[in-house]
């Protein structure tokens, strides 16, 4: 101890570096100067490693200083060559500008330019279309001026201009099809209107937007969601292109901001962004009137062109108001883009737009690197919560290298604890589209559950989270995300592997663009819905009341009335076939093709569930036709027909009124308003539904035998069954109720257990019917029943939703906490 102490006394502490270890001073000892020395050695080396820190540090700040100084010069750069400030090159394709007096070039002169550029290796050479598009005597010289200083005043300019920002601004290598490339030959030549329905994911935007840059000046572009007007004008904006939008959650400064820019004689915004809403104001038409009075307007656009029409899958009202534009700016061409539209659809775009003469671009439905299949939920081997779990781990390919575990060496005896522990890493991501914001909280929690980072998505949560949702998805720090029909929308991530519906829409039309957010890089990517008889049951139910509404309308004998119907007829059709490619066995990709009447599609050979394997897909298609009629008819009664029970003919589809919950959530109004504007809304709408439905069949319905409501029988159901049917204690529980309760357990045990499964020796149907039986066989009426069961299925998917699994014990011998006599063995 003393010893010790006299040590501690002679040691002099260095603290002049506060960083520094302590050092010791002369030594007293030969002891001591052994320590000192592995002390100074020590505080050397991490010194010379605080060194190395510092100088990696130094690296990498120098490395993001330069990237940032890189992607700012690069951002000048396209700006520049956006505001056509960018002095071109003096080459022989490319000469320098001529006066504007010789802006007529001898013919000769043009046809040997026009050659020159379709050798020229330009945006991709193998690429370059017939001579017509090349041909530089074809495009339509603008004279003014295109920004603040280049002024386009020759056709081949035009081309050079083209391919420039074709390879400097949007950093494209060619074309992404041919009719990409005509398209947008077309529009540039501004001679026409122009149509174009290309596939989704096909480079529509680039079919406007590119001309846009090229030509200068401005141009409008109508699009029917503030989120998407929002995700493009960012994305322009990145490339350095200045682009505003002009819609409702503007602030008074913000909007007076880029009103005053578009007032200017050459305004530098390029393209304008707006609502169909707004464009029917006369502000709006004023601002229109006044820019092509300044000869600055470019072209209109209209993105998504099927929410013009009756016959498209999202119709919008306002969307009707756009041809009365056409009387303000009469000469400006007009562009109308659709990946979802059929003939009658066309037809009817045009009509409604007033489009003259327009060109047409289409190209069919079909893409080859989508492969899509349906599963019918409730004939698959596993749970399907589970079926869907590893589904999605297929699809998104696990990394090993980066996947880390924490298990500890008696942990990995554990299988399922190590699937649930493992930490993985996923290339590529996923989406789950779900109906409901509480189906997307439990898809969510069942991924997590499986070891599959994932996140809800929906109306419910706060906006702020919802935004941290998004970004972890897009950056790939979570893989899946469970989300209601907004999420998405705008969003152009390309490695989105797997589009899982966890239950159809409402239309075909909406499934092949929801779908069509999977593969946009054009790697092998998959679409699956998993099916049931109560989706179907669901849909009709939710799209009734919309045509109940619309039937009233139709009745009347004039214009309002005809759309109406037309309606009706669209939504009828959409749902009808969306339920028929769920329930048929034939190729997908020509099912799709089939209802954008694109009768050229081929089966696919490959690329979907029947052409891979028709017999099973068959099988499959039968096992649900057969089951029809046993399964869930929760709003049917029994004994009356599908046809007579009015839901044959409710098929329907499409948004309500318009109104999406992402308009909503991008509204003016707090989302939370928004959000409960919306519940409410429905719920007010589906009970509304669910009254008259019974009231008119209460109606309809031949006045049936009296008979006490707990003695009714029915046809026991196939799917599940319940213990002792036969006894029919409890006055108004009936055996259909019961076998509803049956599923409804079943359905929660299926989630809870989906990593730990059954307790052994049982399955999950017996564990759901011996749960139902055990409350059936201690309830005294139909309220205990219906509370105990209520208070099993809530204590289920509580621990659901704390991960936990549902401790199983067979409530048929648990009877307030003895064992029934009658059950003992
Ligand atoms: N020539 C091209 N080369 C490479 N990528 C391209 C080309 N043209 C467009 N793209 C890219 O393809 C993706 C999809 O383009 P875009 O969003 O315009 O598709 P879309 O046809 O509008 O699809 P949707 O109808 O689904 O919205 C974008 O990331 C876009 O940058």
């Amino acid at each position: 101890m003393s010893t010790n102490k006299r040590t501690l006394e002679t040691i002099t502490i260095d603290d002049s570096d506060e960083e520094a270890e302590p050092v010791a001073k002369k030594p007293p000892t030969s002891n001591y100067s052994a320590w000192a020395e592995i002390f100074n050695k020590k505080k050397a080396e991490k010194s010379k490693d605080a060194a190395v820190e510092k100088a990696k540090k130094d690296a990498d700040n120098e490395a993001r200083r330069q990237k940032l100084k890189d992607a700012f010069n690069e951002r000048k750069r396209r700006e520049q060559i956006v505001n056509g400030t960018v002095p071109a090159k003096k080459t022989p394709e490319n000469p320098k500008k001529v006066p504007e007096k010789s802006k007529k070039l001898p013919e000769k002169e043009v046809s040997r330019k026009s050659k020159k550029s379709e050798d020229s290796p330009g945006p991709s050479s193998s690429h370059v279309d017939s001579q017509d598009s090349q041909d530089p005597s074809e495009f339509v010289a603008n004279e003014l001026a295109v920004g603040t200083g280049e002024r386009l005043i020759r056709p081949q300019d035009i081309i050079d201009r083209r391919d420039k920002v074709f390879l400097e601004v949007f950093r494209h290598k060619k074309y992404r099809s041919r009719l990409q490339m005509q398209a947008i030959n077309c529009i540039l030549k501004r001679k026409c209107d122009v149509y174009v329905s290309l596939p989704t994911g096909a480079g529509k935007s680039l079919c406007y937007q590119l001309p846009a840059v090229v030509h200068g000046g401005v141009t409008i572009v109508v699009s029917p969601l503030i989120a998407l007007m929002k995700d493009q004008v960012a994305a322009l904006r990145k490339k350095g292109i200045p682009c505003e939008t002009l819609n409702s959650t503007l602030t008074p400064v913000e909007r007076q901001r880029i009103l005053g820019e578009l007032a200017k004689m050459n305004p530098t915004i390029r393209l304008l962004y707006i609502t169909a809403e707004g464009c029917a104001t006369d502000s709006m038409k004023a601002l229109l009137g006044s820019l092509t009075r300044r000869e600055v307007l470019r072209y209109i656009v209209v993105d998504e062109a099927h929410c013009v029409t009756q016959w498209g899958h999202d119709f919008r009202p306002d969307y009707l108001n756009l041809g009365a534009l056409r009387d303000v700016c009469p000469d400006v061409p007009w562009v109308a883009l659709t990946a979802t539209a059929n003939e009658k659809a066309q037809n009817d775009i045009s009509s409604q737009l007033r489009l003259r003469n327009p060109e047409a671009f289409k190209a069919g439905t079909y893409r080859d690197n989508l492969y899509y299949d349906v599963q019918m939920r409730d004939h698959l081997p596993t749970a399907p919560e589970n079926h869907m779990a590893s589904f999605i781990t297929k699809c998104l390919t696990i990394d090993q290298a980066k996947t880390t575990s924490n298990l500890t060496k008696n942990e990995t005896k554990n299988e399922k604890s190590a699937r649930t522990q493992a930490k993985k890493s996923f290339t590529g991501s996923a989406i789950v589209y779900c109906r409901s914001r509480s189906e997307c909280e439990q898809i969510a929690n069942v991924l997590r559950i499986a070891g599959i980072p994932a996140m809800a998505y929906h109306a419910g949560l706060p906006k702020k989270e919802r935004n941290e949702v998004q970004e972890k998805w897009m950056s790939n720090e979570i893989p899946v995300v469970a989300a209601t029909v907004a999420f998405g929308m705008g969003i152009d991530k390309p490695d989105v592997r797997a589009v899982v519906h966890w239950s159809p829409t409402q239309n075909l039309a909406g499934y092949y663009q929801e779908a069509g957010r999977a593969g946009r890089d054009g790697k092998r990517s998959y679409c699956r819905i998993y099916y049931a008889k109560a989706d179907k049951n669901a849909l009709n139910f939710l799209v009734s009341g919309e045509l109940a509404k619309l039937k009233t309308k139709a009745e009347k004998k004039n214009a309002e009335g005809e759309k109406a119907a037309m309606q009706i007829k669209s939504i009828q059709v959409g749902l009808a076939k969306m339920l028929e490619y769920c329930e048929s066995a034939k190729c997908r990709h020509v099912a799709i093709a089939e209802f954008f009447d694109d009768t050229d599609c081929r089966p696919c050979g490959s690329n979907c569930d029947f052409c891979r394997d028709p017999k099973a897909t068959l099988q499959s298609a039968q096992a649900f036709a057969n089951s029809q009629d046993s399964l869930g008819s929760v709003f049917r009664r029994p004994g009356t027909s599908r046809a007579e029970s009015g839901f044959e003919t409710v098929y329907g589809g499409g948004r309500r009124g318009g109104e999406t919950e992402d308009e909503l959530l991008s509204s003016n109004t707090s989302s939370k308003d928004a959000m409960e504007r919306m519940e409410h809304e429905e719920a007010k709408r589906v009970r509304g539904l669910i009254d008259s439905e019974f009231a008119k069949r209460r109606r309809a319905a031949p006045a049936a035998p009296a008979v006490p409501r707990g003695s009714r029988r029915v046809e026991p159901a196939t799917d599940v069954s319940v213990i002792k049917p036969e006894q029919a204690v409890i006055k108004n529980v009936t055996l259909e109720s019961r076998e509803n309760w049956v599923r409804y357990l079943l359905r929660a045990l299926e989630t809870n257990w989906i990593v730990s499964g059954p307790p052994a020796g049982t399955t999950m149907k017996q564990c759901a019917e011996q749960l139902e039986y055990g409350m059936y066989s201690i309830s005294k009426n139909e309220t205990t029943y219906k509370n105990k069961l209520g208070h099993k299925l809530a204590e289920i998917k509580t621990l659901t939703k704390k991960n936990q699994p549902f401790p199983y014990t067979n409530t048929a011998v648990e009877q307030n906490g003895f064992v029934k006599a009658a059950n003992l063995a």
